[in-house]
């Protein structure tokens, strides 16, 4: 099973730029988790943070019962082995072919041999639904078959933690669909805790089990997806609407004077763009049939009971809702446990 990854106050600052502060979230262990937030927040910063890549000032990281902001050198490679990571590109070498480049962390960092390194990449490829693409260049395919490369090479190592930056830059909604299903499934199959940066909305509301979101150098929340999916915070539901009324801006952030004549406008009939209508919770993807159940369900669903008391009355509303429609699922043999 995966490992839960716990932070706590983490503070940014590049110069002079704080880019959050005193952040504190626990990724649970195997399930998936969605960071969402406007453009330039941090969430790649935070991305990277979380394998060491960048060292924040404040605050700890703890992976397996070491902080990686303190531990040695040693320790931090050894953590890093825990790791899959999918960059935004794919970050796929250019003159190697797909085999080549998801065959490369086995040949750098294992002493497989060439069989067992062709066994875990074809088994891989296919998990990703690129069998038969092997001998193609990354400049021969599309950006989402570039995505899933990379997504196939992040898991080659058996990580059992994994981050993707923004797996749907750049794919249109379709495609979207394709690779967040697919993270569906890799999580069945594996069982690993994941991470997914994004700011796609469709993906937000059907794929993860958690939902945090960044806004003005916060984390204005992190909890079960209920809680996001139903907030009236009023940044999160612009976030979620698409609309420009509301506290997020082209440069991010909006002043009172700003709010209050653009809150004109729409008044005085203006369309704030958006989607009207999206609001409450849709259901949550499911591994694609035939594939192994998702264990990290069950395990929501004891942990979010735990909770329940603690979060606002919408989600749990909205929770309890969710337990009950299983219940009775499982009476009529829809659902096998
Ligand atoms: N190595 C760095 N040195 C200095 N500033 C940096 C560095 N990396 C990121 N930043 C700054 O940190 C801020 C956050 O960047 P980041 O890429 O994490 O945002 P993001 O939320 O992922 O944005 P997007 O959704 O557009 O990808 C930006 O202002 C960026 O310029």
């Amino acid at each position: 099973m995966g490992i839960e990854v716990a932070v706590e106050g983490l503070t940014k600052s590049f110069g002079s730029q704080q880019i959050w502060r005193d952040v504190t979230m626990t990724l649970p262990a195997g399930e998936v988790s969605a960071l969402l937030g406007p453009s330039g927040t941090g969430k790649s910063v935070f991305l990277k943070s979380l394998i060491g890549l960048l060292r924040p000032e404040q605050g700890s990281i703890v992976i397996d019962g070491v902080d990686i902001m303190t531990c040695s050198a040693k320790e931090l490679y050894e953590i890093r082995k825990l790791f899959g990571v999918l960059f935004q590109d794919g970050a796929l070498f250019g003159s190697m072919n797909l085999y080549d480049n998801v065959a490369f962390p086995l040949r750098e960092h294992t002493r497989k041999s060439e069989s067992e390194v062709r066994k875990i990449v074809m088994e891989k490829l296919e998990l990703v639904g690129l069998l038969g693409a092997e001998d193609k260049l990354p400049g021969e395919i599309s950006g989402g078959m570039r995505k899933r490369a990379g997504l196939a090479r992040a898991l080659v190592l058996e990580p059992q933690i994994i981050l993707v930056d923004e797996p749907d830059s750049g794919l249109d909604p379709v495609r979207t669909t394709y690779i967040s299903q697919t993270l569906i499934d890799i999580n069945a199959e594996i069982d690993a805790t994941i991470l997914i940066v994004s700011h796609n909305i469709n993906l937000a509301r059907t794929v993860p089990d958690n939902i945090g979101m960044l806004f003005r150098r916060e984390l204005v929340m992190f909890g079960p997806r209920e809680v996001l999916l139903t907030s009236d915070e009023p940044v999160v539901k612009q976030f979620l609407g698409g609309a420009m009324i509301g506290p997020i801006g082209m440069s991010e952030e909006k002043d009172e004077a700003q709010m209050a004549h653009e809150q004109a406008l729409v008044d005085a009939g203006h369309h704030a763009g958006g989607v009207d209508g999206l609001d409450g919770i849709v259901p949550q993807m499911r591994a694609t049939p035939g594939m192994p159940e998702r264990r990290a369900v069950g395990r929501r669903r004891s942990r979010v009971r735990q909770i329940l008391h603690t979060l606002p009355v919408q989600a749990r509303a909205a929770i309890i809702n969710d337990l009950e429609c299983e219940s009775a699922a499982i009476e009529f043999g829809a659902i096998v446990l």
